[in-house]
């Protein structure tokens, strides 16, 4: 994609975030009852007075199929915006849909493999995350951990701030590595807990998290889902007596719903639904030294 359209969308996101509340909130995150619906500007759904916050303000939009979006949800201004969101989608499903062809070569399946999982109408969804800048980022996380709610999700970083962090696993605890900031026409591409289940943990989610800093931050994400009736599971091909299916079986939409459950407890999804096969139902074996 060229880089004027990456900047022009980084651009048109940071204003939107500059305008006026009252502007903003014409596009809020509320059903006409007032009550909390992913779609829109806002932030992210809290549940516990106990519940880990986020630095951040976010535009939340579903982007494929594109009968299914839902302008009012869309910025008015900067009137660019739509048409940048709606060029910038088609490059990035273009990322997208080459990474899950190489993922399924790299498998020695063939190159649609994956992308038939997903299907001719997966769902794509946009989000637009803003951090403030923060005066204790000693204190305060601008996402917490998580892993994504995605197949594959290709993210189009801040041109000049980093903050996000990759959690590289143990031994122990593991380690925090920043992401560095990228060239201004590099995008990152990140693994989501629904390839993790569809590749029997072949390919594996990686927790990552963003940290404040003194200075405001905008990142543009596109997750992208399989189509909701499809069945998520372990590949048959990658499933064997000696390495079992790792996940039970379950709809996608089972699991992209669970997903907001899980991500207000900062937990995984994939363990917030309980999918993992435990090692009893494997009766023993070599279930226990797969990821975890
Ligand atoms: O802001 C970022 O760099 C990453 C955002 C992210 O991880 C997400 O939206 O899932
Ligand atoms: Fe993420």
């Amino acid at each position: 994609m060229p880089v004027s359209l990456l900047d022009g969308i980084r651009d048109a996101g940071l204003e939107f975030f500059h305008l006026p509340a009252a502007e903003k909130l014409k596009h809020a995150n509320r059903d006409d009852a007032g009550e909390f619906q992913p779609e829109g500007y806002g932030i992210d759904r809290v549940d516990t007075d106990g519940q880990v916050l986020d630095w951040c303000d976010r535009l939340y939009l579903t982007v494929q199929p594109e009968e299914e979006r839902r302008m009012q949800f869309w910025p008015a201004r900067p009137a660019s915006l739509v048409g940048l969101l709606h060029e910038y989608a088609l490059g990035s499903e273009q990322v997208a849909r080459r990474v899950l062809r190489a993922m399924a070569r790299v498998l020695g399946f063939g190159e649609g493999f994956f992308l038939g999982h997903v299907g001719e109408k997966g769902g794509t969804y946009a989000r637009f995350t803003y951090y403030p800048p923060c005066p204790r980022p000693d204190l305060v996380y601008g996402l917490k951990p998580h892993t994504d709610n995605s197949v594959v999700t290709v993210l189009l970083l801040d041109r000049d701030v980093g903050g996000l962090q990759v959690l590289l696993r143990g031994p122990g605890p593991g380690r925090w590595v920043d992401v560095p900031v990228l060239a201004r026409d590099e995008l990152l591409v990140v693994v989501g807990e629904e390839m993790e289940i569809m590749s029997n943990a072949v390919f594996r989610a990686p927790t990552h998290r963003v940290v404040t800093s003194g200075r405001e931050r905008m990142s543009l994400v596109l997750f992208y889902q399989p189509e909701p009736h499809k069945d998520l599971q372990p590949a048959e091909e990658l499933v064997s007596e000696d390495r079992p299916a790792i996940y039970r079986r379950l709809k996608a939409k089972t699991f992209g719903d669970g997903f907001w459950d899980a991500f207000a407890l900062g937990e995984r999804t994939i363990d917030f639904l309980n999918i993992k096969v435990d090692d009893k139902e494997h009766g023993g074996g070599l279930v226990t030294s797969a990821p975890a």
